[in-house]
């Protein structure tokens, strides 16, 4: 199971194409427009997010409400194209437009003089389009894909903010999956704590005020994966690795945690790992989930818990320092337009990277080309690790 996706932001559109899904897989255009919809929202984006209204075409590989076993291949359009239908246009223009039109200012924190330097280009737009994190739509459309599978084989993925701006929400482990379902979809930080909420988005404001920019983190739960799935013999087959460089390579990631994550190395053994204990009708569990659902790169059968950390945006009001790549002359970097906080979007792209990973690692160990098949083949599975 892999996806490739294609698509310049101010392009014509986003296109995502999804290999390996099973046939006879209940999938609906809807399942995928409530997550596209979910990733759009939340405190924090700027204006972009405004003219956008992501909804999904999906343009092969699905009759009738089923996947058919064949690339599934989705479309979605951007709606900003049509302001800039002459910049990105796909025919040759004249040099004189071109002079006028390039883009020779790297922004700090951005993909643009690296971009630049390594592919050649001297006018920016040709890296900025593709860097841009509006190819995290296409992503999550593959995603929505893998929660609708993981959701069918009874496994359930939701992703919500965690820290703004230093201002951290409680841990909360006693609420459901329903519950965190239910909070991340109505709110407009998507935390687990309604309390820390009003504080998190005044600071996003604050923020926007002062033509600044804040990061902070996100938090992924899964509950209902088998203990097993992934592997210790190889080291690209462990799914904590996989599931760590799914979520670094979302735009303006830079860190990633497994249950207490960094935590661990500021606490004795003895307050790390978890203690293991069985029970007639639930076989084997830990006593506490500190590692957040992994121990040799396998599941453990505990709820996956895993956070990332996102950088502040890089674009600011208040304007960074940068060179002119035709002039050499420094230049201080300004903006129309920009996100001021996307933590709360952030976690729902993060939500179905990690969601991807682990219908990818259920799929490896239970490779069927039928659904039906499939779900069989892990019921047996889930049965026999309860009776080992
Ligand atoms: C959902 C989302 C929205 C983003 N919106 C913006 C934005 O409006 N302006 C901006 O400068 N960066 C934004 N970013 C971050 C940049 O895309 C990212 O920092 C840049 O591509 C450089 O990549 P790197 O930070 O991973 O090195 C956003 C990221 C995400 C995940
Ligand atoms: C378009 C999206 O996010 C964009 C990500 C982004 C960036 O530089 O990464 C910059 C902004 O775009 P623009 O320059 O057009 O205002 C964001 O709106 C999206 O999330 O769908």
């Amino acid at each position: 199971m892999r996806y490739l996706t294609a698509g310049e932001s101010h392009g014509k559109q986003l296109t995502t194409i999804i290999e390996g899904i099973p046939s006879n897989l209940s999938l609906t255009k809807d399942d995928i427009n409530a997550s596209l919809l979910r990733r759009q929202k939340g405190h924090g984006r700027g204006k972009r997010m405004q003219i956008e209204k992501d909804l999904v075409e999906i343009a092969s590989g699905v009759r009738h409400g089923y996947t058919l076993g064949s690339p599934i291949s989705m479309v979605i359009h951007n709606d900003d194209f049509k302001h800039w239908i002459d910049v990105m246009g796909e025919d040759p223009i004249s040099e004189d437009q071109q002079i006028r039109r390039t883009v020779t200012r790297p922004r700090p924190g951005h993909a643009d003089l690296n971009g630049a330097m390594k592919y050649g280009h001297r006018d920016i737009r040709n890296v900025l389009e593709r860097s841009s994190a509006r190819e995290t739509a296409a992503r999550v459309a593959a995603g929505a894909v893998a929660k609708t599978l993981l959701s069918q084989l009874g496994i359930e993925v939701i992703g919500y903010v965690k820290e703004i701006a230093g201002i951290v929400a409680d841990d909360q482990q006693e609420i459901t999956i329903k519950e965190r379902q239910t909070i991340s979809e109505e709110s407009p930080v998507r935390t687990l704590d309604k309390n820390v909420e009003q504080k998190m988005m005044d600071a996003i404001d604050l923020a926007k005020k002062e033509g600044d920019s804040i990061g902070g983190v996100a938090e992924v739960y899964v509950e209902g994966m088998p203990a097993g799935i992934g592997s210790y013999v190889h080291y690209d087959r462990k799914l904590d690795g996989r599931i760590a460089g799914a979520v670094a390579s979302i735009n303006a990631f830079k860190g990633v945690e497994f249950g207490i994550g960094f935590e661990a190395a500021r606490r004795n053994g003895s307050r790390v790992h978890d203690e293991i204990a069985w029970e007639k009708e639930r076989g084997y569990y830990r006593k506490t989930n500190r590692l957040g659902g992994f121990e040799g790169g396998m599941t453990t059968g505990m709820p996956i818990v895993v956070k990332g950390v996102m950088k502040p945006i890089p674009t600011l009001y208040k304007p960074l320092q940068s060179v002119d790549i035709e002039s050499k002359e420094p230049f201080q970097a300004s903006i129309e337009r920009s996100d001021s906080c996307a933590v709360p979007a952030a976690s729902v792209v993060m939500e179905h990277v990690v969601a991807f990973e682990l219908a990818k690692g259920i799929l490896e160990q239970f490779p069927n080309d039928q659904f039906p098949k499939l779900k069989k083949a892990l019921d047996e599975y889930r049965e026999e690790l309860r009776c080992f």
